[in-house]
């Protein structure tokens, strides 16, 4: 009973020993001994409601020590749930201010929590006192039919950490290592400063039975790199000059990472920029997610930039897109190049491969390409894609359910807009394309397109969208096509778009439909919206509460710029009336 002694049970009815019986039915006392003196570090912060949302659970760093060390028990809980195969635990707040930090949930498989695992999450780390907590678990492990506690000796959870560069990342990791620890024999290793998709991809290979360090993530970017390289027709004669990419690290880790990555790689002319070494702050005024939605050059990029092709990383490294300051430009406006574009870019690519192939078909077995959008894609590239012959399907805002639909072909190519977004490959595809790679004549064009998807499948992050393997297909498609940055913009002309964020008191208020392009709460809105569309040609609009900042979201598209700002702007003044 020395457990409970030390704990004061208030006033409630509760006693000492009911939680003893009820606890004790699926963990031990040792176990419930171990989570009650660890969660007494880490109480919880009053009044901040928190939610796992669409990436993990995010918010002002000083406040997540608690969250981040229950975290913890549950990575280590969703080992023992899946054999003892490796999690994923990843400290960030992506393009969140740095002061913010997060914490999101890598499966055994690469990609991210199954969301069937959101609702405890939720629970845990809203639990109001350590007793509330042992009990959630307790619960939990039961109704999961976790097996936790002496028997379970020799097979333990075992949950990889990795953190971005921000300063309040050390003291978050090791909250969240005494959250993995305190579910007994659960080992929590450190894996340093990594990015969200590096960390992803090595829990994904490290549970393949494949080599799972960092140096193997590199050594597999350069190596695929290089094998496209080497299959670009004619080596690149006759094709363009190989330009310079400049790249913007958001004073994140993304840069720092291309500085490794950028020593093994001899093909490619990359200059890096807000690096974070020279006194710029994380995110601000700079990296993926400040260009793709003000339009802008990021800070450390001016005039001297025209018409050169750059790239901007958010601060975890998982986004990438692409600008440029165009030569008439007197303002600081950049061409945008977004998940949009390198979606369609990569799309082509690839069904120029499967086109050399499917002609060779002689059982007609043709290969199933798909791609996956949100309703923040361009009008405009979807129409494009769809002109291309491509399947196109929409999923809700998060990589999560972009990546549920890609799997469900052959090849699935997702994007957020914002520059999230990777090409999966079936596992039967793969090995039918490694098959067919033994068969066929070496040298011939059928060889070759089979060798470019192989390559392009160990090149591009198979478990989350990845800004560094991103980068590094799209320039060698770049030289594969012999196309400048500009010529490349040239595929489709965006609507022009206009995003706006509403603070309101409560965000939850808004409930859409399921597509998330209509707005089902608060009663009436959506038929003022559908009115303000109807002013606009080409005019398409949708609100959807954001699931990573206090805000509702709204979206506009339309002919003019003009248009699209106006359009905007009269649904965020309908939110903030309805809501306000
Ligand atoms: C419009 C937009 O860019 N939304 C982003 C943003 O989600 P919200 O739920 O919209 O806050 O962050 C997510 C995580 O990075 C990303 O998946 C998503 O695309
Ligand atoms: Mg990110």
């Amino acid at each position: 009973m020395f457990l409970f002694d030390r704990w004061d049970l208030g006033a409630s009815s509760f006693s000492p020993l009911s939680l003893s019986h009820s606890l004790t039915s699926a963990m031990d006392e040792s176990q419930i001994a171990s989570l009650l003196k660890s969660s007494e570090l880490f109480p919880t912060p009053q009044s901040v409601k928190l939610s796992y949302g669409t990436a993990g659970f995010r918010g002002d760093a000083k406040l997540l020590d608690s969250t981040v060390y229950r975290v913890g028990i549950l990575s280590a809980l969703r080992s023992l749930k899946l054999g003892s195969s490796t999690v994923g635990l990843m400290i960030t707040a992506s393009h969140n201010k740095v002061s913010d930090n997060g914490i999101k949930v890598a499966d055994p498989s690469g990609g991210m929590l199954s969301q069937e695992w959101e609702p405890f999450a939720d629970q845990i780390a809203n639990a109001s006192s350590p007793r509330e907590l042992v009990s959630l678990i307790r619960e939990f492990v039961e109704k999961e039919e976790i097996a936790i506690g002496e028997e379970k000796k020799n097979k333990s959870a075992e949950v990889w950490l990795g953190r971005d560069t921000r300063p309040s990342g050390e003291s978050l990791l090791r909250a969240a290592e005494i959250g993995v620890s305190s579910i007994l024999g659960s080992v929590a290793i450190d894996k340093g400063i990594l990015t969200t998709p590096q960390l992803h991809w090595m829990v994904r290979a490290k549970n393949k039975g494949l080599k799972a360090t960092e140096n193997d993530y590199f050594e597999n970017l350069f190596t695929s790199f290089r094998c496209l390289i080497d299959l670009i027709p004619n080596s690149g004669k006759d094709k363009l000059e190989v330009s310079k990419v400049i790249v913007d690290g958001a004073n994140g880790v993304g840069g720092l990472k291309l500085e490794e990555l950028r020593e093994s790689l001899n093909n490619l002319d990359l200059e890096i920029r807000n690096t974070g070494r020279d006194g710029g702050v994380l995110n601000e005024g700079v990296g993926a997610d400040f260009v793709q939605k003000e339009k802008v050059v990021p800070l450390g990029f001016g005039s001297k930039d025209v018409e050169t092709r750059c790239a901007s990383f958010d601060g975890d490294a998982d986004r990438l897109v692409y600008f440029y300051i165009p030569t008439e430009s007197s303002t600081d406006k950049v061409e945008l190049l977004d998940g949009d574009k390198i979606l369609s870019l990569f799309a082509l690519f690839i069904k120029e491969q499967l086109n050399t192939l499917d002609d060779d078909d002689k059982e007609g077995t043709r290969s199933r390409l798909g791609v996956v959008q949100t309703a923040y894609a361009n009008g405009a590239s979807t129409d494009y894609l769809k002109q291309l012959g491509l399947d196109v399907v929409f999923a809700k805002t998060g990589v999560k359910h972009l990546h549920e639909k890609a799997a469900e072909f052959d090849i699935g190519i997702y994007f957020e807009a914002n520059g999230h977004g990777t090409i999966l490959f079936s596992e039967t595809f793969i090995s039918l394309l490694v098959a067919k790679q033994k068969d066929l004549t070496q040298g011939s064009e059928e060889h070759k397109a089979v060798s470019r998807l192989v390559a392009v499948s160990n090149l591009i992050n198979q478990a989350v969208g990845d800004a560094l393997s991103g980068l590094l297909l799209v320039e060698v498609i770049l030289q594969h096509m012999g196309w400048s940055v500009q010529k490349w913009n040239e595929l489709y002309k965006d609507l022009p778009s206009r995003q706006i964020k509403v603070e309101v008191p409560d965000r939850a208020a808004v409930v859409t439909t399921s597509e998330e392009t209509e707005a089902l709460k608060p009663l009436g809105i959506q038929d003022a919206i559908n009115a303000e569309i109807k002013k606009y040609p080409r005019g398409r609009a949708f609100i959807r509460p954001s699931g990573t900042e206090d805000v509702v979201r709204v979206y506009a598209e339309a002919s003019t710029q003009e248009a699209a700002d106006s359009l905007a702007n009269s649904v965020a003044q309908l939110v903030k009336s309805f809501l306000g």
